[in-house]
């Protein structure tokens, strides 16, 4: 069992650098199966990284095995499988596009189908950590602001969010489908700045029976949208 999930996890965190989402060391995806969460080491080079370097940690944060540190945002991994029913892999990115809306602090506007079919509505930005969060445990503390953001929102629905100053956190039902989603946001954020640009302001938010179409046909007619269950 962990063998495996040793596997899939690494196999999820060396799609980062395939789809050019990383730079260094930047980034980290984990996958949870029960009470064992498998994530990526701190520090480790993708081009470095073997699949026995992923480290199991239990859901209260512990080490379940001797070897490498787990990353430095495991606690917000944790906070997040913690709070999101569903979800079960978790992929954190610098990507450029979307680390730039999040340093922006800003919402990036549902404005086309391609952001339908995966996303029903806009990504939310969270508001910025207080000066005591940060001093504080800062990565469990952005993990509370996350799931502060998606107060009245279904993370199944919305399955991103851009931390203000920091960057995006993606996930999905297993960890490739959580690196899936960090691609789509990645590509969405772009088209969304480009639209802004040329619409000198914009992008206009796509009509919601527009959105409601697309969100539907690819997610089913029992989709939330965009609401608590
Ligand atoms: O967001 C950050 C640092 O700002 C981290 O995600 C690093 O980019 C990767 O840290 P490790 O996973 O290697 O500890």
């Amino acid at each position: 069992m962990k063998d495996e999930l040793k596997r899939r996890v690494y196999e999820a965190n060396m799609l980062l650098p395939k789809y050019g989402l990383i730079t260094f060391t930047w980034g980290n995806v984990s996958e949870r199966e029960g009470d064992v969460v498998a994530i990526k080491p701190s520090g480790v080079e993708y081009d470095a990284l073997r699949p026995e370097d992923i480290v199991l940690v239990g859901m209260d944060g512990s080490i379940l095995e001797d070897g490498l540190n787990p990353s430095s945002d495991l606690e917000t991994h944790l906070e997040l499988y913690r709070n999101f029913e569903g979800v079960a892999g978790i992929t954190h990115t610098h990507s450029e596009w979307a680390t730039s809306w999040a340093q922006a602090g800003m919402d990036i506007p549902a404005a086309g189908t391609t952001h339908a079919d995966y996303i029903y509505g806009d990504v939310p930005c969270t508001r910025g950590l207080t000066p005591g969060e940060i001093r504080g445990a800062y990565e469990l503390n952005t993990g509370k602001v996350i799931v502060e953001t998606f107060a009245g929102l279904d993370p199944l629905a919305v399955p991103c969010v851009l931390v203000k100053n920091h960057g995006p956190f993606t996930w999905g039902a297993s960890a490739a489908e959580s690196v899936r989603n960090a691609v789509v946001l990645e590509q969405i954020a772009k088209m969304a700045f480009v639209g802004r640009t040329l619409q000198g302001g914009g992008p206009e938010r796509m009509p919601q029976s527009l959105l409601d179409k697309h969100y539907l046909r690819k997610h089913g007619k029992n989709a939330y949208y965009g609401q608590k269950k």
